[in-house]
């Protein structure tokens, strides 16, 4: 119940650890924490908070508009949610070098466990878009050395995507990762893949843990954990999938609404109240004050009463 058992500090600990060539750790995307015990159960390996998602959740385009403060609380509501680690999409790192560094520090203070900065300027867009706003590698370089400067546990993860791929070709996207891992990136984010060779060719290239981005309608296709895996990736995200699933849902149940003018015939798809409850521990909240409370209350009206 309440939050997380396990320290910040231990979960960054954990990603390090488990983030191995070929491990193909899956990072289920989830906007709200309380998708966050479905992942534990599920068996995943950590959570993945996707700007794109965040954006969206908000109502608006994944362009830029978020900032640091909505994204870092957002993301801090999620970490503390599980004992899982949880990567956050930083997008372009809000600003100027100088900014990166604090966002490193503000995504630190909220409990993540690292977190991906690219290299577009904004307005940015989603990866699998055409027309992206690249800087050019002096920026990219900076606003990673500054993420490596301004961090303070040395184990929070510092990733580095590029989306070159998709402007300037493979071999452009490849130098640049190299570049990055040598200004201080952890890992490498290489965006929209266009096949599985690609992905083979970045983590044949770098000796870093290497992501695979599986977004749905994207330029990559949806390749499964073991396809992924045999590729050396070492971590995948599935960074929108829940918001289109329950966007899915929520759409669907709307019209049954207006057909039936009931929602009853979709009631059997709705995760029951029950199992709602049993996601936020109601069980454990009810009987958690028996276990403080268990002292007697003594009976100041009585001849010994006032002997407390
Ligand atoms: C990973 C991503 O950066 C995100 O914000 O989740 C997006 C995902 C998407 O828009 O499908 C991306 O740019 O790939
Ligand atoms: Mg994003």
């Amino acid at each position: 119940m309440l939050y997380s058992t396990t320290t910040a500090q231990q979960k960054r600990r954990a990603l390090r650890e488990m983030l191995t060539p070929g491990a193909a750790r899956q990072f289920p995307g989830t906007f709200t924490p309380l998708s966050v015990p479905l992942i534990e159960e599920k068996g995943f390996d950590g959570v993945y908070i996707s700007g794109a998602v965040l954006a969206n959740e908000l109502g608006l385009p994944d362009v830029g508009l978020t900032t640091l403060t909505e994204v870092a609380h957002r993301a801090g509501q999620i970490a503390r949610a599980t004992n899982l680690p949880a990567l956050v999409d930083a997008d372009t790192g809000f600003g100027e070098p100088m900014n990166v560094a604090r966002t490193v520090q503000e995504l630190e203070d909220a409990g993540l466990a690292g977190c991906h900065i690219e290299d577009q300027f904004n307005p940015k867009r989603c990866g699998h878009l055409d027309g992206k706003n690249m800087v050019d590698l002096q920026t990219a370089t900076r606003r990673i050395a500054a993420a490596a400067q301004g961090r303070r546990d040395e184990d929070f993860l510092i990733m580095a995507r590029t989306d070159l791929r998709a402007v300037e070709g493979l071999d452009a996207a490849i130098d640049r990762a190299k570049a990055l891992i040598d200004a201080g990136a952890d890992a490498i984010f290489p965006e929209a893949m266009k096949d599985l060779s690609e992905f083979e060719a970045v983590c044949a290239a770098v000796d870093v843990p290497v992501l695979a981005n599986m977004t749905e309608f994207g330029k990559s296709a949806l390749f499964t954990r073991q396809q992924l895996a045999d590729a050396g990736v070492a971590m995948i995200i599935y960074p929108v999938t829940s918001l289109r699933a329950a966007m899915g849902a929520i759409e669907r149940t709307l019209d049954t609404l207006t057909a039936h003018g009931t929602q009853e015939p979709a009631v059997a798809e709705m995760m029951t109240r029950a199992r709602l409850y049993e996601l936020v521990d109601y069980e454990a909240y009810n009987t958690f004050d028996t276990g403080i409370f268990n002292f007697e209350v003594p009976d100041v009206h009585s001849p010994s009463g006032t002997d407390h």
